[in-house]
């Protein structure tokens, strides 16, 4: 689903004014009415037809503010170039790497907002997107490179992700794996779902550090997608964090509850 949810977003810019005015819960609607489809390609076909649910273009939050750093602005600029098309005999040709959008809300039917009450629905928010203060908690952006089933995400750690004195919270940094991991299985293998996280912290990460996040695909098997993930500085000199994750595809209903 999450995959889903970061294919659609993708596309929303170019579907939303076209779409406008017709309701998520619409084209769920079999769904709700216990014809639920579950297969990956019913999924997929679902997402081709995804539009953001509410009236006001979401904003990207991956996009420069006032709070980065000028290394984080240097390394993002960096791998923005990467996703600038190239100009061969007059035509242009875009290479492997795009840069994700990123927003604070995902789309609340898909996502098993369902079944919670319409103040949940309404207040849900990503939990990486939740502060309002710029730069308090996760600024970041995430770089996928689809031939080489990779991508990098450069962060930058807020003060109010202490966790050791002076230093960001393992469980923050396992957030972002997670979320970097998981937005890589996702673009990969459609709809996933976190089934195994496994993190080995091998040096204390400074608040306010700016890092890469490199994440690439390791195999897969039947509806299983590895992924390992090596957090270093930008330089990579110095190694933070490494982490392998498994991610299993779901079905539409699986967060719905229909397979039990
Ligand atoms: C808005 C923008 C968004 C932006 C995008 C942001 C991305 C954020 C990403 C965050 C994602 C999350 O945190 S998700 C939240 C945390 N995760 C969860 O809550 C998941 C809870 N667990 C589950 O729902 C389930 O256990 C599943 C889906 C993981 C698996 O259940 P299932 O579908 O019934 O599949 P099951 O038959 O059990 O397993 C399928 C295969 O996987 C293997 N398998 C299953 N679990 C494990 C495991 N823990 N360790 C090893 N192997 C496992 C099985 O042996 C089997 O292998 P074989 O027999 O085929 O060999």
């Amino acid at each position: 689903m999450l995959g889903q949810i970061v294919r659609s977003l993708g596309r929303m810019q170019q579907l939303s004014n076209g779409l406008k005015g017709v309701r998520l819960h619409q084209l769920l609607s079999k769904e709700t009415h216990g014809h639920l489809q579950t297969s990956l390609e019913n999924t997929r076909a679902i997402s081709t037809v995804s539009l953001w649910p509410f009236s006001s273009q979401p904003r990207d939050f991956s996009q420069p503010n006032s709070s980065w750093s000028p290394e984080m602005r240097k390394v993002y600029d960096h791998y923005n170039t990467l996703c600038d098309p190239d100009t061969e005999n007059g035509e242009e040709k875009r290479g492997p790497w795009r840069k994700l959008p990123s927003y604070n809300r995902s789309i609340k039917y898909a996502a098993g907002g369902i079944h919670l009450s319409k103040l949940i629905q309404a207040k849900a928010r990503l939990f990486t997107r939740n502060v309002k203060e710029q730069g308090a908690t996760f600024e970041y952006v995430v770089f996928v490179n689809k031939e080489e089933k990779r991508c990098v995400c450069v962060f930058q750690a807020g003060h109010l992700l202490e966790g050791a004195p002076g230093h960001v919270h393992g469980g923050a940094i396992a957030t972002m794996i997670d979320t970097v991991t998981g937005t890589l299985a996702g673009f990969l293998s459609g709809p996933i779902m976190t089934a195994n996280l496994n993190i080995d912290y091998r040096s204390p990460m400074p608040l306010g550090s700016v890092v890469l996040i490199h994440s690439a695909l390791d195999r897969k098997e039947r509806r299983k997608t590895y992924i390992t993930c090596k957090v270093s500085s930008t330089d990579e000199s110095k190694l933070y964090t490494e982490a392998t994750a498994l991610f299993v595809s779901i079905g539409v209903g699986h967060l719905f509850g229909s397979r039990n």
